[in-house]
């Protein structure tokens, strides 16, 4: 997949090009939910395209269990693109050319941000298991520090699968003011026992290693047959029955017939020894125990009801399974979702069918980019209004006609001293001016103007469009003060691209 991708991005030249990985330095100490305090935190993130004016275009994305900040774009000497590069970029679902995407590596996490193999500062030595337990909520609020940093009020969405779907909704729970659209993928609300119990088999297979020493292990040899092991069980749980079979079989390794002896027969097993030996070279086995712990606190009921939980979310959201997930299956997700209708938000669910298990948010570019930019694109008339030339009802005809032109429009909505809407003069309208020798707006403006609210869907702004066979809307707010202007040619052409992809459970 990867070869055939990098090939099909460099020729459709959708590629972000060099990134880098930047540091961001809490300015104060970060109080956790234990109650624990750490001083110092850094996190690390990358930033793709290019922050607004008014700071409304940011979308944060959310790591998986072993992600990095790096989601997209190249890094020197990279072998393969950032982890999400599939969907983030120019012209895919998160769109760089409109966006401002950020994505951090979590706290407690490996690559960059603190975590148990940092300094700690007061001892000069790594923090090995000094370092306090955290949740998925203080990977939240570390990250809410660093969005703080960049001004943003407001994010457009945030998005992620698995673990990064968990964080997902912690944010919508969180600060549900600040994620206009929220996208999980992949994830649950409340971890289970079975997988509470996959992530104690990889710390058991961690500490039991012979070079664990309590998670002091910086400096000497690491506990790298435990933490591989740990890996080779997880990715057996990020892969399905089905796509195992698809990509193996019983197919054997280097040799004709069973070896009779406990050496690698099989390709599969050669396959999760390469994943068991390629995560330990990027990946610490501390930070593995601390966000698996992380994983089993995480549990969004509120008085043991998750209807609860979401009681106070404002966000709009999609939330995707994966019909071959089955250690996040889609149960869980459709629980989510029934939570969140039970709050009367605004959800879509789709469980998109895939063979390849709960790795597919990562591999399913076509379906995630087609869900994605689906549910992101513009519903509402102030996503996609612009601003509007007026004329003063006092102006001449000739003012009229020099604005139209100048401006390249063909509505003028025509406003009073205190700026109110009293009327539309059109290109037409100032055409028949010359021919009926008018000299004043009012002998030529309309001055019934049917109007829309900026908070109108575009189905309802082409309903109107429709009923009374004109071509733009003035936006108004309730005081008739004019936002901006929607043209018939803007509305149809986003309705036409919006096609059916989800829908309620
Ligand atoms: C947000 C985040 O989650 S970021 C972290 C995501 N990344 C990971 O989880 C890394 C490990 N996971 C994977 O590789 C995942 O399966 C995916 C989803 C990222 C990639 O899936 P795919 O493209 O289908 O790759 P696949 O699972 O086949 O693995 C390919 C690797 O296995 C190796 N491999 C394949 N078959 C065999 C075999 N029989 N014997 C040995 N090695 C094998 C390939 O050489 C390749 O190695 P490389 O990664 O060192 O280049
Ligand atoms: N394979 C991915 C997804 C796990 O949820 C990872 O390691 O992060």
């Amino acid at each position: 997949m990867n070869e055939w991708y990098l090939s099909e991005v460099r020729k459709l030249g959708k590629d972000l090009g060099a990134v880098e990985t930047q540091f961001f330095h809490l300015p104060e100490d970060l109080v956790l939910e234990s109650g624990r305090r750490l001083k110092n935190v850094t996190i690390a993130y990358e930033t793709y395209g290019k922050l607004n004016k008014d700071k409304s275009n940011a979308i944060l994305i959310e790591h998986a269990f072993s992600g990095d900040a790096h989601a997209a774009g190249w890094h020197e000497g990279d072998r393969k693109p950032g982890w999400w590069d599939t969907v983030i970029g120019p012209g895919k679902a998160f769109d760089t050319d409109k966006y401002f995407v950020i994505c951090s590596n979590i706290l407690g996490g490996c690559k960059g941000s603190t975590g148990p193999s940092s300094i700690n500062p007061d001892t000069g030595r790594p923090y090995g298991l000094s370092f306090p337990v955290i949740t998925i909520a203080d990977m939240v609020n570390a990250q809410k520090k660093l969005i703080d940093s960049f001004g943003i009020r407001q994010l457009f969405a945030v998005a992620g699968g698995s673990m990064g779907g968990m964080q997902v909704l912690q944010w919508a729970v969180s600060y549900p003011k600040m994620v206009r659209n929220a996208i999980a993928i992949a994830t649950c609300a409340i971890s289970t026992p079975q997988q509470i119990a996959f992530s104690e088999v990889g710390r058991r297979a961690i500490i039991s290693d012979p070079n664990w020493n309590n998670g002091d292990f910086y400096g000497r040899e690491p506990p790298m047959t435990g933490l591989a092991l740990a890996r080779m069980v997880a990715h057996i749980t990020y892969l399905s029955d089905e796509s195992m079979k698809q990509k193996f079989g019983r197919q054997l390794k280097d040799k004709e017939n069973y070896g009779f002896d406990f050496s690698t027969d099989f390709q599969v097993e050669s396959y999760l020894q390469h994943q068991g030996d390629s995560f330990v070279k990027r990946f610490d086995a501390n930070s593995y125990i601390y966000i698996t712990k992380a994983i089993d606190y995480f549990d969004l009921t509120k008085d043991g009801s998750l209807d609860e939980g979401f009681k106070n979310v404002k966000s709009r959201f999609l939330v995707i399974s994966v019909s071959s997930d089955w250690l996040y299956p889609p149960y869980q997700s459709k629980e989510i979702v029934m939570a969140l209708t039970a709050n009367n938000a605004e959800v879509s669910y789709c469980e998109i069918k895939s063979m390849y298990g709960h790795d597919a948010f990562l591999l399913e570019a076509g379906q995630m980019n087609y869900l994605i930019s689906n549910f992101l694109s513009p519903r509402l008339v102030r996503d996609v209004m612009a601003p509007a030339a007026t004329i003063r009802e006092v102006a001449s005809i000739d003012l009229a006609a020099r604005i139209l032109v100048d401006r390249k429009v063909t509505h003028l909505p025509v406003v009073s001293g205190s700026g109110k809407l009293t009327g539309i003069v059109t290109a037409w309208d100032v055409a028949r001016a010359v021919v009926e020798r008018c000299e004043t707006l009012d002998q030529i403006m309309t001055s019934r103007v049917v109007t829309i609210e900026a908070d109108a869907t575009l189905e309802a702004a082409a309903r109107k469009l429709e009923k009374y066979d004109i071509s733009a809307l003035p936006v108004v707010d309730k005081d008739k003060n004019v936002l901006g202007i929607v043209t018939s040619d803007s509305i149809s052409k986003l309705i036409g691209q919006r096609k059916q992809g989800c829908s309620s459970i």
